[in-house]
């Protein structure tokens, strides 16, 4: 487990980061984003122990990094947004002067072996690491990053400059990598973070602005949460039919948009899902839905609204907190519409 609290980093003037604070879960994927400047490097910096902080604590598995770095150091696999690769070095030169280098314990070819077939490196293995395409050239950085076999890993940007069929393969790898690994993943690419990580946090201008599950944090931060059908059949009748259904707020016909094919706009009350009695009564009906979506932001959308310069002005007068949405903001909204729906039951 990663606990930040109340980080702070000041370059003389400039806070880099204010009170930032978060916790990762073991076995998590957690994607970092920011816009440029916003202080991802240095709070990657400052957890893998490479950089100090003003005030604040980091521990690692309950161990500090800034009382033990290099005890911290161990438990965390690096990739830096640049890796430090040796371009005149075989990779197997390389792996092996990076197993010295870090002091790792455990039997050497055996160790390598398995990060070179966990990695797909090694058809690789003997040649130059500066011959190697760039996707390969991030592979081998994974791999460096996995040697020692650290519980952590910190990922900066992992498919930047990556082919499309690359960017699948490594985030696969990252994905199958985070069923026994905790990883921060730091990317500017949202679908990515979308594909891979369970969790979010956002940081803009040195402060933590947003926490909260992948899925749940576009939902949540959008003002509304209407859903837009696309049914055949009758228009009116539709309408009518579906003011029928439980805790809806307001129905409303968008047009014809194919012939004898309707969209309609479906709000319901705060905290209920109508997409189940929705479909059963279209089915009742014989009126097939063609197309189900609904208004909810995506994560590209609440990303810009987080970090616009509007967003900041306010999240600076504002004294921070109360400017986070976290995943316990979201939970207790969650409980709030469970106990509504239980008390109406
Ligand atoms: N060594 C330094 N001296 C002074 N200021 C610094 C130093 N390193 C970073 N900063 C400042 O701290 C702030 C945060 O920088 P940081 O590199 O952590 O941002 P970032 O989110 O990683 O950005 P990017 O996505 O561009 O890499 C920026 O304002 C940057 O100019």
């Amino acid at each position: 487990m990663i606990e930040v609290k109340n980080l702070t980093k000041r370059y003389g003037a400039n806070t880099a980061l204010n009170k930032v604070s978060f916790t990762v879960e073991e076995g998590t994927i957690v994607g970092f984003l920011g816009p440029n400047g916003a202080g991802k490097s240095t709070t990657m910096n400052i957890i893998t122990g490479y950089l100090s902080a003003t005030s604040g604590s980091v521990t690692v598995q309950g161990k500090s990094t800034l009382e033990n770095p290099n005890e911290v150091k161990k438990l965390i696999g690096y990739l830096p947004e640049m890796p430090p690769l040796y371009l005149d070095m075989t990779v197997k030169e390389y792996l092996n002067f990076m197993y010295e280098l870090k002091g790792v314990k455990l039997d050497r070819k055996q160790h390598i072996g398995e990060i070179c077939r966990l990695t797909k490196i090694d058809n690789v293995y003997n040649r130059l690491v500066g011959n190697l395409s760039k996707g390969y050239k991030q592979r081998v950085g994974i791999a460096q990053a996995l040697l020692g076999n650290p519980p952590v890993l910190i990922l900066d940007e992992p498919t930047v400059g990556l082919d499309p069929k690359q960017i699948i393969e490594i985030r696969n790898l990252i994905k199958s990598l985070g069923k026994n690994h905790t990883i921060i993943l730091s990317s500017h690419i949202l679908p990515e973070v979308q594909a891979v990580c369970e969790r979010v946090i956002v940081i803009n201008n040195g402060r933590l602005v947003a926490d909260g599950a992948t899925d749940s944090l576009a939902h949540d931060l959008s003002a509304e949460h209407r859903l837009i059908a696309r049914i055949e059949g009758p228009e009116n009748d539709i309408v009518q039919a579906i003011r029928g259904l439980e805790h809806i707020e307001e129905v409303y016909s968008l047009g014809e948009k194919e012939k004898g094919v309707y969209e309609i706009s479906i709000e319901g009350k705060a905290g209920y899902d109508l997409r189940r009695n929705l479909f059963a009564l279209l089915t009742r009906k014989g009126w097939p839905m063609l197309a189900l979506k609904n208004t909810d932001l995506t994560l590209e959308e609440v990303f810009l609204q987080l970090t616009s310069s509007d967003a900041s002005h306010i999240q600076q007068e504002d004294a921070g907190d109360d400017a986070v949405v976290t995943e316990a903001d979201m939970e207790f909204e969650q409980t709030e519409a469970e106990n509504k729906e239980d008390s109406e039951k």
